[in-house]
């Protein structure tokens, strides 16, 4: 299938091949705030809604849907919010060279591609492995954030997450909540909530 492509003009989107390995993110924002990540941001409303929250964090949103980017940086720029830059890329390739280690003081992941074909499982983004990759580019107190409407992914996520020694488990013996005060729903939390399902949100602290 093939996709149009949509250039984006927008202030806040950051060109992959202007970005320097790893970037100046402070010099980007013009502050040193603390520096978070969203992967796969979609159409960018739960990354809009967040950082407005958090006008003193400044949010990295990543996708590599192009009209998602698209459609996030028209938001964004709609609001007028500055703590929020949006780069098209691939999750694990971005991480590795576009964020300093010891970096992030959040990472959120909400509703990833679910991949529910059994022998497709092993393309989806977040699993032990994955995650155990993340902590070398969080700082400690970190918090790591995780949500999906599907419950085999929720559920591998959540028995996973307990054997990772570096993260303390937000939700105390429970391994998932189903309900999340205020942590914002985005558009896929929504339509899958519409449509009947349970989210399985995850949060965890990086020791
Ligand atoms: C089902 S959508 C969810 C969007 C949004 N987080 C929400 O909850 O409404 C999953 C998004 O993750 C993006 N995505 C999946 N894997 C990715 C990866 N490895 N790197 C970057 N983006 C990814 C897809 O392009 C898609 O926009």
């Amino acid at each position: 299938m093939t996709q149009s492509f949509i250039h984006i003009e927008s202030p806040n989107y950051l060109r992959l091949q202007d970005l320097p390995t790893p970037p100046d993110w402070p010099g980007i924002f013009g502050n040193d705030n603390r520096l978070a990540l969203e992967i796969g941001c979609g159409v960018g409303d739960f990354m809009l809604k967040t950082a407005l929250d958090q006008p003193d964090t400044n949010f990295v949103a990543i996708d590599f849907y192009n009209k998602g980017c698209d459609k996030t940086c028209r938001r964004i720029d709609r609001h007028g919010v500055t703590n929020v830059r949006v780069v098209r890329d691939e999750a694990r390739a971005f991480v590795t060279e576009r964020i300093p280690k010891g970096s992030l003081s959040a990472v959120y992941i909400n509703c990833p591609d679910p991949w529910p074909k059994k022998r497709h499982r092993k393309r989806r983004l977040v699993n032990k492995e994955f995650i155990e990759f993340l902590l070398d580019y969080m700082v400690p107190g970190a918090d790591f954030f995780f949500a999906t409407d599907f419950d085999d992914y929720g559920i591998d996520v959540a028995n996973a997450l307990p054997g990772i020694a570096a993260l303390e488990n937000q939700f105390g013996i429970d391994l998932y909540r189903h309900e999340f005060p205020g942590y914002h729903l985005s558009k896929y939390m929504r339509k899958f909530m519409a449509e009947g399902k349970q989210i399985y949100f995850m949060h965890y602290k990086v020791r």
